[in-house]
């Protein structure tokens, strides 16, 4: 008798994937510094919007900092479209395991807590059990990442997981390889990627 095959493990990040990061990071923005330059969200380019504000002038990158490293910033993020329903489906598929991963600011006073606290309003207190905080996403084991960073490093140079690239403003005009895969939405079609996966 042959052995059950191994459930299919997917990693979901938190901003950019589940919750609404760069959508809240220029309204606070604008709020708190409306008479500063600021980039649209048809103008992002790049993971970091630290950096990319910074090369509009160097004191931006501290200011648009403030308003991400705020009391209340990641408590109150709004859910991507779709992200929920699409968590709740995968969770309740047959032969699959879902966890958060998610990597915590480095002034992670509030991000923190906010993050667990986000998970538990929107997902449900049993979610918080499933979420995997690292700043090193490569040494986590699983078939699936879908994460809006479009290079993940860290100290293991061949992670397990297939990296799916998932679009948000900053990446999608990253030209991928061949090789590579995007979730455009999640209106996308994510199961079919779980499924091709599974038959692997
Ligand atoms: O410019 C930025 C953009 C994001 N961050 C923070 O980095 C992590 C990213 O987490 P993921 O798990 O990869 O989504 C998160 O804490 C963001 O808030 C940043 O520091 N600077
Ligand atoms: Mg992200």
């Amino acid at each position: 008798m042959g052995s059950a095959a191994a459930p299919l493990r997917v990693l979901l990040d938190m901003d950019g994937v589940l919750a609404d990061f760069e959508g809240a990071v220029l309204r606070e923005f604008r709020a708190r510094f409306p008479a500063e330059p600021r980039l649209e969200l048809a103008e992002r380019r790049g993971f970091s919007v630290r950096e990319q504000y910074r090369s509009l002038r160097e004191d931006l990158a501290a200011k648009v900092a403030s308003v991400y490293e705020s009391p209340g910033f990641f408590l109150d993020l709004d859910p991507i479209p779709g992200a929920l329903e699409a968590v709740q489906e995968m969770l309740h598929m047959q032969d699959t395991e879902v966890f958060i991963c998610t990597s915590p600011l480095r002034k992670y006073e509030h991000c923190i807590v906010e993050k667990y606290k986000w998970v538990e309003k929107h997902l449900g207190p049993e979610f918080v059990e499933r979420i995997i905080l690292t700043r090193d996403k490569t040494v986590v084991a699983a078939d699936l990442l879908f994460d809006d960073k479009d290079t993940i490093q860290g100290a293991e140079p061949n992670p397990s997981w297939e990296h799916i690239l998932f679009t948000c403003c900053h990446n999608r005009h990253v030209q991928l390889p061949a090789s590579r895969r995007r979730l455009r939405s999640w209106a996308d079609d994510w199961r079919a990627i779980l499924e091709s996966k599974r038959r692997q």
